[in-house]
């Protein structure tokens, strides 16, 4: 039986912003898994607790963390878990940063969604996990999918495969820089809003990432990069020619 899973980090190999939804914002964007970063999830047979047990590196509260919110959705359609997790403990040996636009949270979400899928036999559809993983936060549903490229629009409830050639993608976190993605949406709304256009979404959508790479500037790939160099200017210390910004930051990529 299955009980541990790697949860991996994303890139946004480019994000741009398509209109606005009450709060959020819709984008079209690339999401590519780092297949060198990622955390480990597992389900151990230990808990002292006799509650929900959540053991690992984290910088947020248990209600807050989001494998507890994927935990409180998934007991919805599936009540037998609640008395396994009493039981159970699930660990997290974390290696992806926090607040560095790759996705850490929802990454960890999706893995926990999908290995509770196989555990219990769920034999739910990634459709439908991705429907519950879309409660959780914006990025879950692309992680459900286990993809290694897609096209994500929407809110990131749209998740479309992208085929093309494994990418080797380098990434560099700043340690001393937490990116907020709220701040810099607003920042991106009341100072930089433009929006996409349906022609100009349907050509990247249709470029392999290594051609988006090499046509955009960092700039013209990511509608949030300077909405957060606004809010963090010690990002521009980072920035060097040919680097990236993923989501709403703070962490820069290459592809190798
Ligand atoms: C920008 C992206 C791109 O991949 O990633 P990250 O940089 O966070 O990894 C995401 O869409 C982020 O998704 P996620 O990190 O799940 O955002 P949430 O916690 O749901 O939202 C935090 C806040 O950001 C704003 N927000 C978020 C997503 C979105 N499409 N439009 C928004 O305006 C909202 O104000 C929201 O309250
Ligand atoms: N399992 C988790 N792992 C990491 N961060 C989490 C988790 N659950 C909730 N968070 C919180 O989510 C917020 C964003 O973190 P994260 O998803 O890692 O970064 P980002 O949105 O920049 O990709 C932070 O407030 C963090 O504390």
């Amino acid at each position: 039986m299955q009980v541990s899973i790697k949860s991996y980090a994303k890139v946004n190999i480019f994000l741009k912003i398509a209109g606005k939804r009450e709060d959020y914002h819709e984008i079209v964007s690339r999401f590519v898994r780092v297949k060198s970063l990622y955390d480990t999830i597992s389900f151990i047979p230990k808990n002292e607790t006799n509650e929900f047990n959540l053991i690992g590196d984290f910088g947020c509260k248990l209600e807050d963390n989001s494998i507890y919110k994927a935990f409180l959705q998934l007991r919805k359609y599936c009540p037998k878990i609640d008395a396994f997790f009493r039981v159970y403990s699930i660990k997290v040996e974390k290696n992806i940063p926090e607040f560095a636009g790759l996705g850490g949270g929802s990454s960890n979400a999706a893995a926990f969604l999908i290995l509770a899928n196989k555990h219990f036999n769920l034999y739910y559809k990634k459709d439908k996990l991705a429907r519950i993983a879309a409660k959780i936060g914006a990025d879950v549903p692309f992680f459900v999918y286990e993809y290694d490229s897609a096209n994500v629009t929407g809110i990131g409830e749209v998740v479309h495969e992208f085929k093309e050639e494994p990418l080797d993608i380098e990434v560099v976190t700043p340690k001393d820089i937490k990116c907020h993605t709220g701040k810099i949406f607003t920042c991106f709304r009341d100072d930089f809003y433009n929006e996409i256009s349906k022609e100009k979404s349907k050509e990247l959508l249709s470029m392999s990432s290594k051609d988006i790479l090499n046509k955009l500037t960092i700039e013209e790939a990511n509608d949030l990069y300077l909405p957060a160099i606004t809010q963090y200017p010690q990002l521009k210390e980072y920035a060097k020619t040919n680097w990236f910004f993923s989501g709403s930051g703070s962490s820069f990529f290459k592809v190798k």
